[in-house]
């Protein structure tokens, strides 16, 4: 049987030392199936983006395993850890997008750290993925003279035109009105069921919820519900 995209195990985590060594996931363990959506809820200071981090091999897995894509992330090498990086997709709040680059390049920076490719393949999906997310007629404008909301679309962009394996995302609708934030949404269910792309998303969003597949919940660090709908 093949392995799911991300496997935790007796995963713990502590930020600080000495006296200021605070616990801040406790025991988690998750099989997360492919192709699925999953959210992960809780108040403030449960512990979802030090848990989405830590899938995202953008933290050291220290106390127990968390395995992505058939790896084991503890212990594993730099090489490793930038090679998983690369398979997956990134959507944060902060969407760091160039300001000095147009919406079209900004997608493309999503494809330039995979290096290589044909240019003009690589315009076309850009363009694709931004007239798909409704920005048809946004494609040259410049991050200063979209919304906030067209900024994270463009984010949004960015993190699927590489066709990751797995997306983690953390409130990627926070910033987007009703019909936007489902235009994502229904994206990434899209992409579950056709290429069987993985999806960990942060979100209070209570329009989201009913499109997920499976809903945990945090708090203080554990996991107090998990609930397939
Ligand atoms: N870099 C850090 N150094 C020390 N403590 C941290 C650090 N990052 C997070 N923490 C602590 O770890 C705990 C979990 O934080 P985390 O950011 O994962 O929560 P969260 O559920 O994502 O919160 P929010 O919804 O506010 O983003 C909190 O107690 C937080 O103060």
């Amino acid at each position: 049987m093949q392995a799911g995209p991300i496997t935790t195990r007796a995963l713990d985590h502590y930020f600080g030392v000495g006296d200021a060594r605070k616990q801040a996931l406790f025991d988690i363990n998750l099989e997360i199936a492919r192709g699925s959506l999953t959210i992960l809820m809780g108040p403030s200071g449960s512990g979802k983006t030090t848990l989405l981090t830590l899938i995202g091999c953008l933290r050291e897995v220290k106390d127990g395993q968390v395995q992505v894509l058939g790896h084991d992330l503890n212990g594993a090498s730099e090489a490793v850890l930038v090679g998983l990086r690369r398979r997956l997709g990134f959507i944060f709040q902060a969407h760091n997008l160039h300001e000095s680059l147009t919406a079209t390049q900004n997608v493309l920076m999503g494809l330039q750290v995979h290096g290589g490719g044909d240019a003009v393949k690589q315009r076309k999906a850009a363009h694709h993925i931004l007239d798909l997310l409704g920005l048809a007629d946004r494609r040259d404008y410049l991050p200063g003279n979209l919304s906030g909301g067209q900024k994270q679309r463009v984010a949004v962009a960015r993190a699927l035109v590489s066709n990751p394996e797995i997306v983690l995302a953390d409130e990627p609708t926070a910033a987007l009105d009703k019909e936007s934030g489902q235009t994502v949404v229904k994206m990434l269910k899209t992409l579950g069921t056709a290429r069987g792309t993985t999806t960990v998303m942060v979100t209070h969003d209570p329009r989201i919820l009913e499109m997920a597949d499976r809903i945990i919940t945090l708090e203080d660090g554990r996991i107090i519900s998990d609930e397939l709908q």
